[in-house]
């Protein structure tokens, strides 16, 4: 057979599949927008801002992206936010992302920022919405790309934090609500169950918001359950820890509740020790809704195409099984039929003419 040709009953080859990933359109959602924050941004914006790094240099900071799990990787990632001051920060951030989503094809990514992070340290919430969003809406003018603001609550901070922060946001809402459409919950997952976090939820929801959470990344399958049944999230930030409950992994599987799974991510927070023996795959055959992403692409060595490419050649997986995750993360966008109609089609047309 012609390895250049490539039809779904066909396995492709590596090669072949590789460039089909590179060129495939895809949507992210699951990304922190701090976590694309690369090194060489970091040491510019603490020169333009006169903040010392602890690092000498670009090389030592990258060195020490080393984690072993969750919250060593949290401890730098808050320390490496300390640069970003002003609204050009958070705009020049932003644009960098968008920048590296559009190598990547990526065409719609719902994006997550922790305000908590910045109000913390004295940064007005305006400033962190203004920075952000600014950059989305010149990229949607300039080049269709399409966004979306998940303002997400940190969960080893406290319910009443989280209050305070969602009635700082509200005054913004009108000014943003063409991008801000979701809450999320993130940070320290063990110790932190979502019933934390009921009330704060309540109100979200209450409010029109849409609704996620991480769960299931280090946390037990019970969190997952918790997420859903106490918070009424739409999606399941990672969940691969579901896996260790059949019957939420039916539940899961028969409410098509989208899993928004991060390889490299848990490959280098230890949740799994070898990509090799990522669930992804097989969470995929158990008929889960399951998308890929690249949750903090700046500390895990990898963009979109890079966790599609990473995934995809560890688990030996199908031109198919590609196509299913890219139609999943659009089904699980937060979009009109109309808007996801549209990507669908860009997605259907690129797997037929390649
Ligand atoms: N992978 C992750 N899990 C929880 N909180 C996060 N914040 C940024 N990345 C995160
Ligand atoms: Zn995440």
């Amino acid at each position: 057979m012609n390895p250049a040709v490539s039809s779904d009953s066909a396995p492709s080859t590596g090669t072949a599949l590789r460039s089909f990933i590179e060129g495939m359109p895809k949507t992210e959602l699951h990304l922190h927008i701090e976590g694309t924050l690369e090194p060489e941004l970091m040491f510019a914006l603490a020169q333009r801002n006169n903040i010392k790094l602890p690092y000498d240099s670009v090389e030592a900071l990258r060195a020490a992206y080393d984690f072993s799990d969750l919250q060593s990787f949290l401890d730098l990632y808050y320390a490496g936010a300390n640069v970003l001051q002003t609204e050009q920060d958070f705009y020049d951030m932003t644009a960098a992302y968008i920048k590296r989503a559009q190598a990547d094809q990526v065409r719609h990514a719902e994006i997550f920022f922790d305000p908590q992070t910045h109000t913390e340290r004295g940064i007005s919430i305006a400033t962190v919405f203004a920075g952000i969003a600014g950059a989305l809406r010149d990229a949607r003018r300039t080049d269709g790309f399409g966004g979306a603001m998940i303002m997400s609550f940190l969960r080893h901070l406290s319910e009443e934090e989280a209050f305070d922060t969602l009635e700082q946001a509200l005054p913004l809402r009108d000014q943003y609500q063409d991008l801000w459409n979701g809450i999320g919950l993130d940070s320290s997952e063990r110790g932190n169950p979502p019933e934390k976090f009921q009330r704060v939820f309540a109100r979200c929801k209450a409010l029109g918001f849409h609704l996620v959470a991480h769960a299931g990344e280090e946390g037990p399958p019970e969190y997952v359950i918790g997420a859903l049944d106490l918070l009424h999230v739409e999606r399941i930030d990672h969940g691969v820890r579901s896996e260790e409950d059949p019957a939420l992994m039916q539940r899961l599987a028969q409410q098509r509740i989208p899993l928004t799974v991060c390889p490299l991510s848990n490959l280098k927070l230890c949740v799994v020790k070898d990509m090799a023996q990522h669930n992804l795959a097989r969470l995929l055959d158990a008929g889960l809704a399951v998308t890929v992403n690249s949750d903090d692409p700046a500390y895990f060595g990898g963009y979109m195409t890079a966790n599609y490419l990473a995934v995809a050649e560890a688990l030996t997986m199908s031109r198919e099984q590609v196509l299913t995750v890219a139609r999943n993360g659009i089904e699980a966008c937060f979009l009109n039929d109309e808007e996801k109609a549209t990507l669908m089609l860009e997605l259907e047309q690129y797997a037929s003419t390649h």
